[in-house]
């Protein structure tokens, strides 16, 4: 086992294959504990899988990954992480509060955790501003305000870790910027680990340390500021231009392609 101090999530190899496609190619990665990591790349790249893989729902993967300092899925993972998914999952039928209320008890069961629940819940509905709409059923919030609710019933367990796959997909630049805050509050009040997928280059600008992928391989891993510094780019985007078409350069007839191409990945991953 690796030491994982200050490394929440450790990738070496992963290698994922879906359907009859390798997806993901052999990343190497590391999420750092406490600070937000942002998932960038075109829509298509892997970045769902990438997560799927970390919370541990991700069949037909190879190589090493590892999650707060054990294999992802392991079983005494499950409470320490928090997923939101694309999709939010919340029940339509019932209220924000009757939402939460219903994850709590299956967090929380019992009733010697019956004020633990009550604390929790309020304090779910508070950190993602629907105090105003507690009372209101799923069915009849907007969509940025059901992603809310998914979000917040993430929060309920105070994850030590929270993967959240496109959370600001749809939103509004006011509800986007409030979400950003409240990521850097978990973080910085609750030294929270936030791995944050988005195909919007302009949030890559609000992370700590970003992971950019297209095609299923990593194109850089740094902050914001060296990924800036280093192509000489005003820009993540910018950079993210520019390092793809370095690696096209690297990879034309001529160029050296990396290691592992598509073709060797494929042998090794089946
Ligand atoms: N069940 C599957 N079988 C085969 N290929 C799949 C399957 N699910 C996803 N893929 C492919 O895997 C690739 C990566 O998908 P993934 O959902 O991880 O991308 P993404 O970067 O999250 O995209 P988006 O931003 O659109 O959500 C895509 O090309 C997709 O078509």
């Amino acid at each position: 086992m690796m030491n994982y101090s200050g490394v929440a999530v450790l990738g070496r190899g992963l290698t994922v294959v879906r359907g009859d496609r390798t997806v993901l190619r052999g990343l190497d990665f590391t999420v750092h504990s406490g600070r937000i990591t942002g998932l960038l790349g075109p829509s298509g790249c892997g970045k769902s899988t990438l997560i799927r893989s970390v919370v541990g729902t991700q069949a037909r993967t190879t190589g090493t990954l590892e999650v707060l300092g054990r294999p992802a899925g392991h079983p005494g993972l499950r409470s320490r992480i928090g997923y939101v998914t694309q999709a939010p999952s919340v029940y339509d039928d019932l209220t924000v509060r009757q939402n939460l209320d219903y994850f709590a008890a299956v967090l929380l069961p019992g009733r010697a955790a019956r004020d633990a629940r009550h604390e929790a819940v309020a304090r779910a509905v508070a950190d993602v501003d629907l105090i105003s709409h507690a009372d209101v059923l799923a069915g009849r919030l907007s969509g940025g305000q059901r992603s809310r609710v998914s979000l917040a019933v993430a929060l309920l367990g105070t994850p030590e870790l929270l993967v959240l796959d496109e959370p600001t997909v749809g939103l509004d630049p006011v509800l986007r910027r409030d979400l950003w805050d409240l990521f850097h509050r978990l973080a910085a009040d609750r030294g929270a680990t936030i791995l944050v997928s988005s195909h919007v280059m302009d949030e890559a600008e609000r992370c700590h340390r970003l992971i950019l992928l297209r095609e299923g391989r990593i194109l850089a891993e740094d902050t914001p500021g060296d990924l800036r510094t280093r192509t000489r780019s005003e820009t993540v985007e910018e950079a993210f231009l520019h390092l793809v078409d370095e690696a096209r350069a690297g990879s034309a007839p001529g160029g050296s392609p990396g290691p592992g191409t598509d073709d060797t990945v494929q042998e090794t991953a089946r």
